[in-house]
C-alpha cells in the first residue's frame, strides 16, 4: 500500500493509482502508476473489479481495480507515495477511504467486485453502497 503525498486522499493509506491517460488503457495506466509511485514493475495484473464513485453534484469517476502478487524491483519513495507494507489480517482500515473496507475484503477473498458508491461532494461522508460479486 502507500502513504498518499498529495493530491486526492492525501495522508490516507491507499494503493497506487491514478488517471488514465490519453491512447491508454487502464491496465497499462495501473502499470505506469505504480512504476511512478513507488518505483515497481508489476507481473501480470489481474482486473479485480469496477468501482464507481458518485458525488451529489453528478460527477462520476470510474475505478479500474487490478491486483498482482508479483512484482520486479524494490518499492521506493516518490513525490507522490510513501510505499508501506501492510498485513492481510490487520488491514489500516481507519487510515483508508471508506469504501474500501467493503470492496477490499472481497477482493482479497478472490471475488471480482462491482459496486457503486455515492459520496459527498467535499468526500468526507459516503451516503449510499451498492456491491455485486461473484
Ligand atoms: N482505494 C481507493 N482509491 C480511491 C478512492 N477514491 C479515489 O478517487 N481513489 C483513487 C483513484 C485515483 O487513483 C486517486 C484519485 O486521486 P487523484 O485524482 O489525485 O489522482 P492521483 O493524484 O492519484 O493520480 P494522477 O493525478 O497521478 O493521475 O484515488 C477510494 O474510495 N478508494
Amino acid at each position: 500500500m502507500i502513504k498518499k503525498k498529495r493530491g486526492l486522499g492525501e495522508g490516507l493509506i491507499t494503493f497506487p493509482g491514478g488517471k488514465v491517460e490519453e491512447n491508454e488503457t487502464p491496465l497499462e495506466c495501473a502499470i505506469r502508476e505504480a512504476e511512478e509511485e513507488v518505483g515497481i514493475k508489476i507481473i501480470n495484473p489481474k482486473k479485480v473489479g469496477v468501482i464507481t464513485f458518485k458525488q451529489i453534484n453528478g460527477n462520476v469517476q470510474v475505478m479500474h481495480v487490478y491486483l498482482a502478487t508479483e512484482f520486479i524491483g524494490l518499492s521506493k519513495e516518490s513525490d507522490e507515495a510513501i510505499p508501506i507494507w501492510v498485513s492481510r489480517n490487520d488491514l489500516p482500515f481507519k487510515n483508508m477511504w471508506i469504501d474500501d473496507r467493503i470492496w477490499l475484503p472481497l477482493v482479497l477473498e478472490g471475488k471480482y467486485v462491482n459496486c457503486v458508491f455515492e459520496f459527498t461532494d467535499d468526500w468526507k461522508f459516503m451516503i449510499s453502497s451498492l456491491c455485486e460479486f461473484t
